[in-house]
């Protein structure tokens, strides 16, 4: 991806300020319907136990295999998800259990940008008519400065007011993606949650995006959640990186510490195979096997059936995540180990080393 510039890090200066998203032990389990008449009532374990903080003017990546819990945890920091239990706090604010009158005071403050920037927009409607809907539904400005203000998160983007008039249909996937992350802005939030923004986008439209949004959080001092199944893409923007696995965090830690540091066997694996469009190595998997039902996930370490240093402790008991250095949190018995014997003596066959911040 040659027209992106990996940006400085900004880790002394985010590190002295105080945390924009604080979730402690944030728990959502989705009830399924009972199998039988009476019958127990199972659940998916989609975030379980899950506590995270992102430093204010800080980017998280928030990586993982589909289905870790990772789009469940964006929507329960915006609050369209209710948690089952622990707590969300955003901007110094517990919104937890905001009702849903209080829940739009909070889209003032978080805002979410779509994967799918043509499911994300009305195609009945122009992008005009959409935008400063936005700005009426939330009683800001009157008819003429709506526009204008409109116009001007267009402009902010990159896009002139022609497409005040356009609909979804006429614009290309990266030209709407503009469009969403100029709604997302127009309330002046100060948290994006950005869920794999760039997935559905030519490769060489990605890199613009992601430009854009990286020199948005710059001049908008805004914090971001960016949520990508692409290692590239979180280690160019981010300046933290979290690591889900079957709805927990398994490791956690600033850009370089992981991508140079990588503690736990299954971040270790996923830099092996690179991620790109999901973890694979030519049997079909990061690690051996599948990952375990989010139903009924494993009472130990979640991820021991797939892991090769897995032992007897590690099935019976589940590890906590523990600080191993400032900064750095790991969930795994054999942390201390891993690097030595995964990455030098015996390493993971799974694919292709990431060498390089660079899209393709
Ligand atoms: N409304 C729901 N009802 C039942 N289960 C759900 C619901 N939403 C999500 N899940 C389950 O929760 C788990 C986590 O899903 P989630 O979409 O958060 O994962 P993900 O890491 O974002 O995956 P992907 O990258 O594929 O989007 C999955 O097992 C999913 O099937």
């Amino acid at each position: 991806m040659s027209a992106m510039t990996k940006p400085e890090r900004t880790e002394s200066t985010v590190s002295a300020q105080r945390d924009m998203v604080v979730l402690t032990d944030a728990v959502k389990y989705f009830p399924l319907p009972r199998q039988r008449l009476f019958g127990p009532r199972e659940q998916v374990h989609s975030v379980d136990g899950v506590t995270l903080n992102v430093r204010a003017g800080g980017v998280l990546g928030l990586v993982g295999e589909s289905g870790s819990g990772k789009s469940t945890l964006a929507r329960v920091i915006l609050r369209l998800l209710r948690l089952s239990s622990g707590t969300v706090e955003v901007d110094g604010k517990d919104v937890t259990s905001l009702s849903n009158g209080e829940r739009a005071a909070l889209s003032r403050v978080v805002q979410l940008v779509f994967q799918d920037p043509h499911a994300a927009m009305d195609p009945r409607m122009t992008i005009g008519e959409s935008l400063i809907g936005v700005l009426t539904q939330h009683g800001i400005g009157d008819r003429e400065s709506r526009r204008g203000r409109v116009l001007a998160g267009l402009d902010e983007v990159g896009l002139d007011e022609t497409y005040l008039d356009r609909y979804p249909g006429e614009c290309s996937g990266g030209q709407l993606q503009r469009v969403g992350i100029a709604r997302a802005l127009l309330l002046d939030p100060k948290v994006l949650v950005c869920d794999e923004p760039t997935s559905a986008l030519d490769a060489s439209v990605q890199a613009r995006v992601l430009n854009l949004i990286g020199t948005l959080r710059r001049e908008r001092d805004l914090t971001i959640v960016m949520i990508s199944h692409d290692l590239r893409v979180v280690q160019f923007i981010s300046d933290r990186v979290a690591v889900m696995y079957l709805g927990q965090i398994v490791e956690v830690a600033d850009r370089d510490d992981l991508f140079d540091g990588a503690m736990h066997p299954y971040t270790i694996a996923l830099l092996e195979a690179g991620m790109g469009d999901g973890v694979r190595d030519e049997s079909g998997a990061v690690a051996v096997g599948d990952p375990p039902s989010p139903v009924n996930p494993p009472t130990g370490c979640r991820f021991a059936g797939r892991c090769p240093l897995a032992t007897q402790q590690c099935e019976d008991e589940q590890p906590d995540l523990v600080e191993i250095a400032p900064g750095h949190q790991v969930r795994c018995h054999r942390w201390s180990e891993a690097r030595t014997l995964l990455c030098d003596e015996e390493p993971l066959e799974v694919g292709a080393t990431l060498t390089a911040p660079e899209l393709s």
